[in-house]
């Protein structure tokens, strides 16, 4: 399998007194897209970090590729990290910050790069701090792909860039991963936009690891039920419902805990049993209700 692992053990972050992770472990498996997803301030940045050695653990075990990426010129070499910000030269050229990456990284393609400058219609000859928020995130998109390091670390790089550019750069990433199969990390709060793309899913909660899945494992954990009205509110009652939708008299309600008769008693009741959105389950799981919320009646979103 091509691609970079990465082991986590007790890893913890302290900024002074802030716990950013707290004795975190988990993996990500070499040659596959993981999504790191969790609510602002659960420590994604953070640990996008530390893997690209941007930063270093208070304490605990990291492994890329089996060693310490700390002042590690190989696995530094193999590592990409782009955040939102782009992470490129502001005041360079965009066409001289892709020849600096093509004389620096092994794997660096300059056609991929030339082929997403023309898809996010952006000019070589400009500079970063010439271009839109959009269209900088759009060029951290080309550096992170055109890379091609065997683990590419993408944090929230789509923010700014307007819905046909996030759907080009997740169709071309699809595309690209395919044929140059390698790690990849996306870390997104558009769950909804990026599930196609997720094999693995790692939820971060206040620092600590919430779930670490594979995705199709976690979305077997629920169930979307779509029929009349009524059949689906007798087929839920007493059941987690995280989610609820109303077309006329056809109701859909997405319940979380499956059960191994649920597929005989929908069809008895005439009712449709569909997959479940990662994006219901993370606001779910993540979910913390007010004091003053915690005992009022489920209400329908
Ligand atoms: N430079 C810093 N100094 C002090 N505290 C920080 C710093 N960077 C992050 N933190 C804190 O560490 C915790 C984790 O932050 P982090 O940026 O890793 O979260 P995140 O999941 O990436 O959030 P978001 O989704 O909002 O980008 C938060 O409590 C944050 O306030």
């Amino acid at each position: 399998m091509n691609g970079f692992g990465v082991e986590v053990r007790d890893l913890m972050a302290r900024y002074d007194t802030t716990v950013a992770l707290d004795t975190v472990s988990f993996a990500l498996r070499p040659g596959v897209i993981t999504g790191l997803l969790g609510r602002n301030g659960s420590g994604k940045t953070t640990a996008l970090s530390l893997m690209a050695a941007f930063r270093r653990p208070s304490s605990g075990t990291l492994l890329v590729d089996g060693e310490d990426p700390w002042e590690n010129e190989r696995v530094m070499a193999g590592t990409c990290l782009v955040r939102e910000s782009g992470d490129v030269a502001n005041d360079q050229k965009l066409k001289d910050t892709l020849d600096f990456l093509g004389d620096r990284r092994p794997l660096f393609s300059r056609e991929l790069a030339d082929s997403l400058l023309d898809r996010f219609e952006l000019d070589p000859l400009t500079r970063p701090d010439r271009l839109s928020r959009g269209k900088r995130s759009a060029f951290g998109v080309v550096v992170g792909l055109a890379s091609r390091t065997p683990l590419t670390l993408l944090d929230e790089v789509h923010l700014g860039m307007d819905a046909p550019s996030r759907y080009a750069f997740y169709d071309a990433l699809l595309a690209d991963w395919v044929e140059h199969p390698r790690t990849i990390v996306l870390s997104s709060h558009l769950i909804g936009e990026i599930e196609r793309l997720l094999e693995d899913v790692v939820v971060l909660d206040r620092g600590k690891v919430l779930t670490v899945s594979d995705a199709e494992t976690l979305r077997s954990d629920g169930v979307t039920v779509t029929g009349s009205s009524d059949a689906v509110e007798l087929f839920v009652a007493g059941r987690t419902v995280v989610a609820r939708q109303q077309l006329g008299r056809t109701a859909q309600a997405t319940v979380i805990g499956a059960l191994p008769d649920d597929a005989v008693r929908a069809r008895q009741a005439g009712l449709e049993l569909g997959p479940v959105a990662l994006q219901d389950l993370f606001v779910h799981l993540t979910d913390r209700p007010s004091p003053a919320a915690a005992h009022t009646p489920e209400e329908s979103r």
